[in-house]
């Protein structure tokens, strides 16, 4: 295999790398030696606390920030020093103060077609993301849904090879949340890598086939999401609401038990299988019915939590 060969074929596997990354504001460190490889197609989540250093290092990879150490690889170029080869690459997603609320749909992706030497067609774009119907409206007149996948569609519209999506559905209803889900998935199926940072663990068990997970500037651990949970020290969840009083100090010292908390009626108890039998054992002796019994796996929550000792 020629040397050129080599090395697209190595491009082909990761299209976004970062390694030792630093960055420092006014001499303290934010990220601090942040590492991963983001491989092409995949949808990868950044995830993490507030003040984490998830922003800083995405706009590390969207040229908009430079390193203060480490490097940065997008398709092989530098974002730092490459800016204007990276747009053709890397599509970033807008912020809502970046767009005036008198401009209509079609405005702004006329504008921002005009932007690449190669741009998608809008009005494909538009339909595609179910836009076709908005286009004589304002953005101000937007709903948040709609505002998204207007952010969803300039962020594709110059064909980019990877698009990175910080916070996307923050503020929407769950219906909203759920549409621009579906929209990511789109986004991937026609061949897009996706970075997409959040704060929702729902969103990254769904969406995201592997996770970085942040913590005070460093990346605390990279994983599947079934992989992170599967990590936990209490993989089961068995939740009921009682039939009468139950001793708490009982139910702790059943074997396995990591937590016991209330959630409103409903008992919540997380451990694992051993745990299950042994607490509806201990119900039974005490004559105790315990209804609607659910037993469940962890969640991505409970695996953030035992990774962070924070909540997202
Ligand atoms: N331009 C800046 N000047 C000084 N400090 C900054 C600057 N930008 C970010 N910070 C600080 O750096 C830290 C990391 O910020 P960053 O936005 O990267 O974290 P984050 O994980 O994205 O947080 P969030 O989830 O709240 O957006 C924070 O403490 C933030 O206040």
């Amino acid at each position: 295999m020629s040397r050129g060969a080599a090395s697209r074929e190595t491009r082909c596997m990761a299209i976004i790398e970062v390694d030792g990354l630093r960055k420092s504001y006014a001499g303290t460190p934010v990220v601090d030696g942040v590492g991963f490889t983001v491989e092409e197609g995949e949808i990868f989540g950044i995830l993490g606390p507030n003040g984490a250093g998830k922003t800083t290092t995405v706009e590390c990879i969207e040229g908009l920030r430079t390193p203060d150490a480490g490097t940065v690889r997008v398709a092989g170029l530098d974002p730092a020093a490459d800016r204007d080869e990276l747009t053709r690459i890397l599509g970033a997603q807008l912020q809502e103060s970046q767009l005036q609320p008198k401009i209509t749909v079609r405005e702004a992706l006329e504008l921002y077609a005009a932007f690449y030497r190669r741009p998608a067609d809008w009005r494909v774009l538009a339909e595609r993301l179910g836009l076709a119907g908005d286009l004589g409206t304002r953005f101000g007149r937007l709903s948040g849904g709609r505002q998204q996948r207007l952010f969803i569609a300039l962020a594709l519209i110059g064909n980019p090879e990877v698009v990175v999506l910080d916070e996307l559905t923050t503020g929407l209803d769950p219906r909203a949340r759920r549409d621009t889900w579906r929209l990511i998935e789109d986004v991937r199926a026609g061949g897009v890598s996706v970075v997409l940072v959040t704060h929702f663990m729902a969103e990254a068990q769904r969406l995201c086939d592997r996770v970085a997970v942040f913590d005070c500037g460093r990346v605390v651990a990279i994983d599947s999401p079934a992989a992170l949970i599967g990590r936990a020290d209490a993989p089961t969840v068995i939740s009921f609401v009682p039939s009468g009083p139950v001793d708490e100090d009982e139910l702790a010292m059943v074997p396995d038990v990591a937590s016991v908390r209330h959630e409103g009626a409903r008992l919540v108890i997380s451990g694992t299988d051993t745990t299950v039998s042994a607490v509806l054992a201990l119900l039974a002796r005490r004559g105790i019915t315990a209804h609607e019994l659910r037993v469940t796996d962890t969640t991505l929550d409970e695996a953030f939590l035992d990774l962070t000792g924070k909540d997202a």
